[in-house]
């Protein structure tokens, strides 16, 4: 694994030169990977397995949307596509890529097709992690590895068409066969991953689970809520208040901070700005910390995970999660949002 020097502390990654595709070619070659569950990151890294040129199946229950797509994806049932229980029985990779709540469900007809010598793959430390909670215990003989990819499972896809390639961490849980190592760097790279950072399960689960409700997902939308609320309060239209918190942050200058840093868009923005900009920061880092804490402490007692897995494991958790996401969609701020995007040149 190549040293590198991340900020000042060195860290080991593993990158494709170092690893090419064709030594992960190699490294699997005998192997029978079953992809089990096909939403999200099911079809992102079982496409990006096949065209890799893995041998790769499919398990996903039916009748479903997730068996549908596979059939459209050309998994051909009876060939490449099986119930969950048929891929369990001839994959000797099984990657375990249900719903986090599915997983626990799912868990005793798993245990019992992983017979020695076989991997059992996540890509969540979550349900080795808060086992506890989830049951979760693999028997001796089997590896327990991850690869978590950071980013959706639609753009692992779609970062792999365009010859790009997502960056994952990568774990070894139990080594059971000597191989898991060669195994989860393989599978790392086969999947797409763009490099790969190596992590623990729990530090995996721990970070995933504050970045998505922090600043990836759950802060930034009440970051722009509470910015977009000040603005119209005082009068601003929703076209101007929308543009000045996400339009702009999104098309502008988020990907100047993605090519080149935070430092780099500051510079190409007016001096007017940084100087605002470098004075407010400190203040609205204060003001969050104390929540991120709060956050980071619910993951590390375990209570994000029971309250994610007694949400999701509720029948109608699904509809009730559309009801939400619903109410994001129709808010003044998403629907000003949406006429905006119409009017982006390109989109006309
Ligand atoms: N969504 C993403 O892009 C990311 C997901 N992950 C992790 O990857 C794993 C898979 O997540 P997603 O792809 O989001 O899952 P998902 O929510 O899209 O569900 C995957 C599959 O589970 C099946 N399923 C759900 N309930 C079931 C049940 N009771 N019995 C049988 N099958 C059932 C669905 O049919 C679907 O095919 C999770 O551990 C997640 O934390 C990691 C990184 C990103
Ligand atoms: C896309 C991703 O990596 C997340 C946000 O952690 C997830 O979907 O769980
Ligand atoms: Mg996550
Ligand atoms: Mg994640």
């Amino acid at each position: 694994m190549a040293k590198m020097n991340f900020g000042g502390v060195e860290e080991s990654v593993v990158t494709r030169d170092e690893f090419p595709l064709a030594k992960a070619q190699e490294t699997l070659k005998d192997e029978v990977i079953a992809v089990i569950g096909y939403g999200v990151q099911g079809p992102g890294q079982a496409l990006n397995l096949r065209d890799n040129g893995i041998n790769v199946i499919v398990g996903q229950r039916k009748p479903s949307k997730s068996y549908d797509k596979a059939i459209e994806d050309g998994f051909v049932p009876g060939e490449t596509l099986f119930s969950i229980e048929e891929a369990l029985e001839k994959g000797t990779i099984i990657m375990y890529l249900l719903s986090d709540a599915a997983q626990i469900e799912l868990w005793p007809t798993v245990k019992e097709k992983l017979t020695p010598g076989k991997a059992l793959y996540f890509s969540h430390g979550f349900g080795i992690t808060y086992n506890d909670q989830t049951n979760i215990i693999p028997p001796e003989g089997v590896d327990v590895i991850l690869v978590a990819p950071k980013g959706s499972g639609t753009s692992l896809r779609r970062f792999f068409l365009e010859g790009r390639g997502l960056n994952s961490s990568f774990a070894i849980h139990q080594d059971a066969t000597g191989k898991a190592r060669d195994r989860v760097v393989a599978l790392g790279i086969a999947v797409g991953s763009g490099y790969l950072f190596e992590t623990t399960f729990k530090r995996e689960v721990y970070s995933d689970l504050t970045g998505e409700r922090g600043s990836l997902m759950g802060a930034i939308q009440g970051l722009f809520e509470a910015q977009y609320n000040v603005l119209r309060k005082n009068g601003h239209s929703p076209s101007e208040a929308f543009n000045e918190t996400v339009e702009e942050l999104t098309q502008s200058l988020m990907p100047l901070v993605a090519e080149n840093g935070m430092d780099w868009m500051y510079a190409n923005c007016s001096t007017t700005a940084q100087r605002g900009a470098l004075d407010w920061k400190d203040k609205f880092r204060d003001a969050v910390a104390p929540v991120f804490e709060d956050l980071y402490a619910s993951v590390a007692s375990g209570k994000e995970a029971k309250l994610s897995i007694d949400s999701n494991s509720q029948p109608d958790y699904r509809e009730k999660l559309e009801v939400e996401l619903a109410e994001l969609h129709d808010s003044e701020l998403w629907q000003a949002g949406k006429q905006v995007r119409k009017l982006r040149p390109e989109n006309a």
